[in-house]
């Protein structure tokens, strides 16, 4: 029986969650950085910067203490920005308990050392058994989560029963959990997927219209699972939940910050303006870059990811980047199968 539960830290997705863990009638302790939002999330149960205009549950009570919020804890969901993961992990090592079942709903690579999340969480917190990590992604805005509304995530692990425990955790009426034991693939897709979000910003922003959406998303895919697979991945995964669910969900939805910058920039807003004014955060932007460095690392053909990272970080204009993009010699559609597979139609 997992009887201590805390989610680490009190941003969008980390309240959002512990609100579904209250709604299971758990006690859940969020950590928060600063005392203010602390008190603000016990005295009047509002995390105003993050949910606007939600009541959250009076199970929900906010420590500053990161000691506090994970000692004795049974289970430990993080859901820090990724750039803050190896700092976090490092820090609660002396606390966690190594049986501790950990979740994490992060969606990014670390900068630099290009590596997952669970990868960072395996060299940071060693004691703990790296097959019991859980990821859990898929499409799901905070927004949507904290006012109940119907949603479907993923949750995987390399244990089947670390996965089933997770699943246990979280599952209810409005918000659906399917086991997979792909944590790669997961963790692939679902940072991946912020880089075409971001696109699909700048498509609209551009009023490229409906079809150059599509073809951005189902191309986009087609990137993702090429690079997914190169590491390890499953290639169903990416047709699953974290892959195209969650493609859909961001590349559509002016709730989600990756579209929302991509469609500032397509404004000729420069980055670090649309960064600073979001107030939360985009975790496309370094995963353009870092994903760029895989694909050359794995030797991988990314054409939007390398046209988005021209587009953010060598100042390329997005028009043409897109017509550069629109202007790449031809190829077949399923150009990575083998090349009996791609001439069988033909024979
Ligand atoms: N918001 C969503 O709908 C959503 C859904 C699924 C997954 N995610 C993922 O969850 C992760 C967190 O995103 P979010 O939406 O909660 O972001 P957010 O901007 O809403 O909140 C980020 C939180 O992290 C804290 N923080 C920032 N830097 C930190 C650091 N170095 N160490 C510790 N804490 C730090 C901030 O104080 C804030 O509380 C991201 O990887 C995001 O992709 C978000
Ligand atoms: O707001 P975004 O773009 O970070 O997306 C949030 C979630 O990842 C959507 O599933």
């Amino acid at each position: 029986m997992l009887k201590k539960v805390s989610v680490l830290v009190a941003g969008s997705w980390g309240t959002a969650l512990a609100s579904v863990l209250a709604e299971n009638g758990r006690h859940v302790l969020l950590w928060a950085r600063s005392e203010e939002q602390v008190q603000e999330i016990n005295d009047k149960h509002t995390n105003h910067r993050y949910v606007k205009d939600v009541v959250l549950s009076p199970l929900i009570k906010a420590t500053s203490s990161l000691q506090e919020a994970v000692e004795d804890a049974d289970a430990v969901i993080m859901v820090v920005p990724s750039s803050g993961m190896r700092d976090v992990a490092s820090q609660i090592r002396p606390f966690l308990k190594a049986d501790a079942l950990l979740i994490h709903a992060t969606k990014g690579f670390e900068a630099g050392s290009l590596k997952r999340m669970s990868e960072v969480m395996a060299e940071e917190l060693p004691e703990c058994d790296p097959t019991r990590f859980v990821v859990l992604s898929g499409p799901s805005h905070a927004e949507e989560v904290v006012l109940k509304r119907p949603t479907t995530v993923v949750v995987a692990a390399q244990d089947l029963q670390a996965a089933e425990a997770a699943q246990d955790l979280f599952i209810n009426g409005y918000f659906r959990v399917y086991t997979n034991a792909d944590v790669t693939g997961v963790e692939v897709a679902g940072a991946l997927k912020n880089i075409i979000g971001l696109g699909a910003g700048l498509t609209d922003g551009l009023n490229f219209g409906d079809n150059a959406k599509a073809a951005l998303v189902t191309r986009g895919l087609a990137e993702i699972a090429r690079l997914g697979t190169a590491m390890g991945a499953n290639p169903l995964t990416f047709a699953g939940l974290a892959g195209i669910g969650d493609l859909i969900a961001t590349c559509t939805s002016k709730h989600s910050r990756n579209w929302r910058a991509g469609n500032q920039i397509a404004q000729g807003i420069p980055l670090s303006q649309v960064l600073n004014d979001m107030g939360m955060v985009v975790e496309g932007v370094k995963t353009t870059k870092a994903a760029y460095e895989l694909a050359n690392r794995f030797e991988v053909e990314m054409p939007i990811t390398r046209e988005l990272h021209n587009v953010l970080f060598e100042d390329k204009s997005p028009r043409l980047a897109a017509m550069d993009l629109m202007g790449r010699v031809r190829t077949h559609e399923m150009e990575e199968l083998p090349s009996d597979t791609l001439t069988n139609g033909w024979k």
